[in-house]
């Protein structure tokens, strides 16, 4: 994994933008996207350049189950209002969350990432260690699933609700396996609370208790850290 370290969000926002612009001047057709509050930066320079996505297609990594895209919490309102509705790309893919059959929902998408390879994914790293939402335990060769959250996932998201009863319970995850057959990964950490996960997932050991740590098993890894996500390495 190829690691760099930044002063800040900003120069993180600037360092994953580059990685952007390179894998789309290489031929990139497909972009796996992520929330959290991890790439809003990356999504600020890639508005604000001349890139054009008018041709290609993006495919996001979760949402939760039960919100409509039309839900201000949903994944996918915040992918419409930091990119979408600035930089349309050519078709947009995010998991149905207002589809409450979860085999329906998860098989659909699935034929959407098989018909739409992903050449670049972005992911942000929860604090226990899960991608996507793929929390500590999950089948590392899992496709796209229906997650129960866990009570740490609920509690950090619960910032973005007027009240930790609204965080839904559930959502609908690209699985490891899946976020695996990406052909470059980009993965950004900023801050102390991420320092735990991201010694894990870089120096221990390969295992289902840091979901991140099956990044490792990837070729193709361009990881941004700021000092104080890389305070844990050795
Ligand atoms: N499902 C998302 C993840 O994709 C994201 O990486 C994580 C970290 O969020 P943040 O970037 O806000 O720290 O939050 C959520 O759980």
């Amino acid at each position: 994994m190829n690691v760099q370290i930044v002063s800040d969000k900003q120069a993180g926002g600037q360092a994953g933008f580059k990685i952007f612009q390179q894998a789309i001047s290489q031929g990139a057709k497909v972009l796996g996207l992520a929330t959290g509050s991890t790439p809003v930066t990356i999504y600020d320079q890639l508005v604000a350049s001349d890139l054009d996505f008018s041709q290609l297609t993006s495919v996001n990594l979760d949402e939760y189950v039960g919100l409509a895209a039309d839900h201000p919490q949903s994944y996918h309102y915040f992918m419409q209002h930091h990119l979408f509705d600035r930089k349309p790309f050519a078709q947009s893919y995010v998991p149905d969350g207002s589809n409450l059959d979860a085999t329906a929902a998860t098989q659909q998408y699935d034929q959407i990432i098989a018909d739409h390879p992903i050449d670049l994914q972005l992911l942000g790293l929860g604090q226990n260690g899960h991608i996507g939402f793929n929390e500590p335990g999950t089948d590392p060769k899992s496709t796209t699933h229906k997650v129960a959250l866990t009570d740490s996932t609920i509690a950090a998201n619960a910032r973005f609700f007027d009240d930790a009863d609204e965080v839904p319970r559930y959502a609908y995850s690209m699985g490891i396996g899946s976020i695996l057959q990406a052909k470059e990964i980009l993965i950004v950490a900023y801050g102390e609370a991420k320092a735990a996960a991201v010694a894990a997932m870089l120096q221990g050991p390969v295992t289902p208790d840091v979901p991140a740590s099956y990044l490792q098993t990837h070729p193709n890894v361009q990881v941004i850290l700021d000092d104080a996500a890389a305070s844990q390495l050795d």
